[in-house]
């Protein structure tokens, strides 16, 4: 084995920064994660808005990409994609996602399943309006998970998107974002000798179960 993997492989890394006792039963998980998130903000976390996605095939085959999480509405976790993605024509068919946080300073993760839902169009638009034009560009001229024979021809319709549109750059309405509402919650803290904490809620009619699950 490649000896850096090898020492990977050999760094049984303790986690000892925290703990999760265990949460009231009137904690609403939503809140319970904008504590988690805002602490992750303030942490030295990279990139603590960066979120995994998981999606499903028609087939059934799962895939996963990281998006950026840009707010949180109404109870609901949102980013902005192409609706034509692979993302999101899985999405259009199987609305069920999971999305996931690691902010390794704090030695915690965040799991959640949910549903993705299209978000308000006027959500999409002031979020659209707010991107540099060149992302605004590039959302016109990516066919985003399709197959591109050439990196120029991309360019390109950057360019001549840009001449079209002269100053203001319309949202495409292919392009936008979903809020996904949680079903489920499980919030994770490293624990010694990996005896983690993990505590789950799971929605059970319009309350919230709340459970703690072995490491
Ligand atoms: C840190 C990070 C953040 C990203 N944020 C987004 C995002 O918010 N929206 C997006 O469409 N792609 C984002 N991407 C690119 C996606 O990971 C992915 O390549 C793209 O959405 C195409 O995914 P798909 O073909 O599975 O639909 C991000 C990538 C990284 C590494
Ligand atoms: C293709 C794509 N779309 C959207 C985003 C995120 O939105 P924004 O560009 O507005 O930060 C990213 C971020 O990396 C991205 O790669």
């Amino acid at each position: 084995m490649d000896k850096f993997l090898k020492a990977l492989r050999d760094d049984h890394h303790n986690f000892s920064k925290g703990e999760l006792e265990r949460i009231a039963e009137n904690v609403n998980p939503f809140d319970f994660f904008g504590v988690w998130f805002k602490e992750a903000i303030e942490s030295a976390a990279p990139e603590p808005n960066a979120m995994n996605i998981a999606t499903v095939s028609e087939d059934g085959q799962p895939s996963s990409r990281l998006v950026y999480l840009k707010e949180f509405y109404d109870e609901g976790l949102v980013f902005y994609t192409n609706y034509n993605s692979q993302k999101g024509r899985e999405i259009a068919i199987n609305p069920k996602v999971a999305a996931h946080f690691f902010w390794h300073p704090l030695e915690r993760q965040v799991r959640i399943e949910g549903i993705a839902r299209k978000a308000p169009v006027s959500l999409s638009d002031k979020y659209f309006e707010s991107r540099p034009k060149g992302s605004q560009l590039g959302a016109w001229a990516s066919e985003q998970s399709d197959e591109l024979s050439d990196r120029k021809d991309l360019i390109l319709k950057a360019e001549l998107m840009e001449k079209e549109f002269g100053g203001t750059i319309p949202r495409p309405e292919h392009w936008g974002g979903y809020v996904i509402e949680p079903i489920h919650y499980e919030f994770w803290q490293g624990r010694p000798n990996r005896l983690h904490d993990r505590i789950c809620f799971r929605k059970e009619g319009t309350s919230w179960q709340v459970y703690r699950k072995n490491p």
